[in-house]
């Protein structure tokens, strides 16, 4: 588990290889758009899959065709890898579900 937050540098960096993720009032965070209202909700279920597996978890926020993502560490009260472990794991499986 991290024991520190990532540098403002650290995190600049980072999102450079994850188009659409910002960091917004000290989370990470990305807004998805879906087919419909089912698909958003199918994609709420396989992310909350993911963050039991990693024990890491996002807030999530289910719109009518939307999905927004907020996540920081809590334990370390900021950015941290694990929060961009899951931030890779969830673009790995948006596009399986239609997100844009
Ligand atoms: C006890 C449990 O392992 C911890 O509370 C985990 C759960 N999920 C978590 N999620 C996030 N985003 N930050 C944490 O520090 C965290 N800690």
């Amino acid at each position: 588990m991290p024991t520190q937050p990532l540098s403002q540098k650290e995190i600049e960096d980072r999102l450079r290889e994850l188009p659409g993720w910002s960091v917004h009032e000290d989370r990470l965070a990305r807004n998805y758009r879906f087919e419909d209202h089912f698909a958003a909700t199918a994609f709420v279920i396989h992310v909350a899959q993911i963050q039991q597996e990693l024990n890491h978890h996002s807030d999530l926020t289910l719109g009518y065709d939307t999905v927004a993502l907020a996540v920081s560490t809590h334990s370390v009260g900021g950015i941290t890898e694990k929060d961009f472990e899951l931030a890779d794991r969830v673009e790995g499986i948006a596009p399986g579900h239609g997100a844009s």
